[in-house]
Order: structure tokens, then C-alpha cells, then sequence
């Protein structure tokens, strides 16, 4: 049996954790579990799956939520950062799913990995914003890294089994083919993404995911920080990775070889299949996905990405190649461009613009520590508040 915390449970990829899960009873335990605004939905978690740890965000949160658990589910109720990560470093742990959404992520992923615990990573934007310090502390607390991201996962299964970390050539591997749906804009014109409103970028063609990362797909930055996580996972170069659009997402991502193969993970669009991998690797279970129907399968599509159509994806691969200081703004000036997108405070295609200037402003430093990278990641919020600000008042004027 294994013992498993989920640290953002109540949202997508921690709700499909949790049905992977259900059809597994003699494998895995729901030891801890944390939700944020969700307080509805973490009761009806607690309740269905009886964990022994609930956390939330205040301790107003825990006195709610205390009232709306049953009597038979006697868990603790905890508050706070500091209680993520105490759930996510526990002794009793033995794999914890890293699916809160951004910065958030980083603290109680970094708990999980310094106690040497099987991670399970969704939280990509955790390697974007300290993608040395957090495989150095990996290697350094001998934790396990499995990645939960469809396309990682996908690259994760196409490797040699004996793949070693950073050694790319001595596998014989030519490079990794990152693929992209291109998202729900992948058609429209440039011109045409300037009026496009927050529910039509949340929705995905393939894909049913958080309101944030929906948005990253449609101004495929989702690409550019999952160009910069295959770079961290994968000990890869910059010159050792490709992105395709392949609109169907039924190829989740590929390994191209030296000596010509390719080896591609296929299957349907549903997270509940990387999961499963993930939980039971190196076993294979039941995930609950269907079989992919290759008679039913229209055609196999690839594209090239441009870069007036999408322009945050090459502003990430430049970040990536000028440091760890440029990739922390990028995420920083993303999450608050998105949000601010998402509120209706500034444009679509203003979300480049503001990472942009913040990239080209905060790109310097060098950063060797997490006190000094969460610094930065606030003086770069900081300046992408003021860019949406004043982008939201020339638009109210
Ligand atoms: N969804 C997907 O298919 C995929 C997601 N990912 C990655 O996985 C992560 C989660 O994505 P997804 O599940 O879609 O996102 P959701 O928005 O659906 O869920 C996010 C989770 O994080 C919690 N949360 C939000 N803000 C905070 C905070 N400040 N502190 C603590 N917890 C917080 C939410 O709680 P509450 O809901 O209660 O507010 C929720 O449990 C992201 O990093 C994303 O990039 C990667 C690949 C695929
Ligand atoms: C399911 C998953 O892993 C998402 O990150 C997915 O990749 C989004 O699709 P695109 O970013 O390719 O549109
Ligand atoms: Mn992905």
C-alpha cells in the first residue's frame, strides 16, 4: 500500500489522481490532501476518501471546513504554507502528486523532494522558476522525479530505461519532439487575437484542464515553459529540443534517435493515463481510459510553430537560453499577465507584452539560492502588476 499526499486535489489533475486512485483501493491510501478556494469540494474529497490531513489556505478556511466533514472522517485540519509542507515531507508519505497551480508549488514540491519522496510533478512552473536548484536537490535527497506533464511523461516512457541524466548523445538520442495542439487559436489570424475573451481561450480543444494552464495553451506559453521543464527533466539543450504542432494531441510527445527511429507515446487525451503510469511505475494499471480507436482516428497532423502567430513560445526559449534569472521573470510576469487576462483587466495579446518587458528588465542576476529566487519572483511580479495596471487604465480611458 502506498501512501499518497495530493497537494491541490480539489483542482484538475488532482481530482483525476483521485479517480486513478479509486480503482486501486489495494494500492493506494489518501494520506493528505490540500485545496485552496474549493472548500465544497475538499469536504466532499475528505468525506469520500477519509484522509488522515486537510489542509487549506487561513485557519478561517479550517474552522469552515470543520463544519462541513462528516463525523466519520476524523482528519486533522492544517493551515498555511508550512502545513503543505509538512503533508508533503511526512515519514508516512510515500509519493506525493505536485498539482497546485504556479508558484504556490514550489515550497511544498521542494519539501517533498528534500525528505526523498517519489514526486510526482505537475507543477511545471516549479522547474521554470528554479529549474537548477530543484534537480540539484533531487539528486542531492536521492528523491524519485516522475513527471506528470503529458509530454514529459510521454518523452519519460520513450527513453532508454538506463537513460542518464544529461547524457543525451551517449543514449544515441538525436533530440526530443516536444508536440502542441497549438490551441483553441491555432487557426485564427494574429490581428484576430486581439478581441479574444477568457472563455474562449479556457477552452481546449483536446484538453480539459485549470483555467491557467488553458490560457498558457492558447498563447502557447504552456509550450515555452514545457520547453524549459524538458530542458530541467531531461538534462537536455536548448538545441536538443524541437516543438511540432500536432493538433489532434494524440501523440502526446517523441524521441527521435540517431540512427533514425522515432519512439512515440500515443493514447487519448486524458490525464488519468500519465497519472496511473506515474503511480505505479514501472508497473502498468488500469487507468479507467479508453482504448485509443485507430479506425476512428481522423488523420496524424504536424505543423510548424510561427512566431508572429505565437510569440510567447519563442520569448521562452530565449529565456531559457539567457538563465535562470530570465525564466523566473517569464513565470512570475506569466501568472500575473494571465490572471490579469483572466479578469478582464488587460488583452490576450497583452500577456506577451508584459512578459516581455519584464524579461528584458529582470533578466541579470544571477541566482543561487531559493530566498534569492523567490526575491526576484516577486520584484518581477511586482513590475508585471505595474505593466497590467497601466495597460488597464489606458483601456478604461
Ligand atoms: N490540468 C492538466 O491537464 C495539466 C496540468 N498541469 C499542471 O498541473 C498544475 C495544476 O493544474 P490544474 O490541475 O489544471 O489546475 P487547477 O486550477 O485545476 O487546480 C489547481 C489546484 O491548486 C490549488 N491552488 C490554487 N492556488 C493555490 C495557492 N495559492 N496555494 C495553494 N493551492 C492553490 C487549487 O485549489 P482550489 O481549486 O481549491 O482553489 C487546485 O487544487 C499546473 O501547474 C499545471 O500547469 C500539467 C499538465 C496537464
Ligand atoms: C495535458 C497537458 O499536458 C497539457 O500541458 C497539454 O499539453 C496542453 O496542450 P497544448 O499546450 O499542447 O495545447
Ligand atoms: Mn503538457
Amino acid at each position: 500500500m502506498q501512501n499518497i499526499t495530493i497537494l491541490g486535489a480539489t483542482g484538475s489533475i488532482g481530482l483525476s489522481t483521485l479517480e486513478v486512485m479509486r480503482l486501486h483501493p489495494q494500492r493506494f491510501h489518501l494520506y493528505a490532501v490540500s485545496g485552496y478556494s474549493q472548500l465544497d469540494k475538499l469536504a466532499d474529497i475528505a468525506n469520500q476518501y477519509l484522509p488522515e490531513y486537510v489542509v487549506v489556505n487561513t485557519q478561517e478556511d479550517a474552522q469552515r471546513l470543520s463544519t462541513m466533514i462528516n463525523s466519520d472522517c476524523d482528519a486533522t485540519i492544517l493551515f498555511g504554507e508550512r502545513a503543505l509542507c509538512e503533508i508533503a515531507s511526512a515519514e508516512q508519505v510515500d509519493a506525493v502528486m505536485s498539482a497546485i497551480v504556479g508558484a504556490a508549488g514550489l515550497l511544498p514540491t521542494l519539501a517533498a523532494v528534500k525528505a526523498g519522496k517519489k514526486v510526482l510533478l505537475a507543477n511545471k512552473e516549479s522547474l521554470v522558476m528554479c529549474g537548477e536548484l530543484f534537480i540539484d536537490a533531487v539528486n542531492k535527497h536521492g528523491a524519485t522525479l516522475i513527471p506528470i506533464d503529458s509530454e514529459h511523461n510521454a518523452i519519460f516512457q520513450c527513453l532508454p530505461h538506463d537513460y542518464e541524466y544529461a547524457k543525451p548523445n551517449s543514449s544515441g538520442i538525436s533530440h526530443l519532439l516536444l508536440t502542441a495542439s497549438g490551441g483553441p487559436f491555432r487557426e485564427l489570424m494574429p490581428a484576430e487575437l486581439d478581441d479574444v475573451t477568457p472563455e474562449q481561450a479556457c477552452a481546449h480543444p483536446n484538453w480539459d484542464m485549470g483555467r491557467k494552464i488553458s490560457v498558457d495553451s492558447a498563447s502557447m506559453m504552456n509550450k515555452g515553459l514545457e520547453f524549459i521543464e524538458a530542458k530541467w527533466l531531461f538534462g537536455v539543450d536548448e538545441d536538443n529540443i524541437k516543438v511540432v504542432i500536432h493538433p489532434q494531441s494524440t501523440i502526446h510527445s517523441m524521441v527521435q534517435y540517431k540512427d533514425g527511429s522515432v519512439l512515440a507515446q500515443m493514447g487519448n487525451p486524458d490525464m488519468r493515463t500519465p497519472i496511473a503510469h506515474a503511480l505505479a511505475f514501472p508497473e502498468r494499471i488500469e487507468s479507467g481510459v479508453s482504448d485509443l480507436n485507430f479506425f476512428e482516428q481522423a488523420s496524424f497532423s504536424f505543423e510548424s510553430p510561427e512566431k508572429a502567430r505565437f510569440p510567447n513560445l519563442f520569448l521562452a526559449m530565449r529565456a531559457s537560453r539567457l538563465g535562470q534569472a530570465a525564466t523566473t521573470a517569464l513565470n512570475a510576469a506569466n501568472e500575473i499577465a494571465v490572471e490579469a487576462f483572466l479578469n478582464e483587466h488587460i488583452r490576450f495579446t497583452d500577456i506577451y507584452k508584459v512578459n516581455l518587458q519584464v524579461v528584458e528588465n529582470m533578466h541579470t542576476p544571477t541566482l543561487k539560492t531559493i530566498d534569492e529566487i523567490i526575491a526576484h519572483d516577486k520584484a518581477c511580479r511586482h513590475l508585471a502588476q505595474s505593466v497590467c495596471a497601466s495597460m488597464h487604465q489606458g483601456r478604461e480611458k
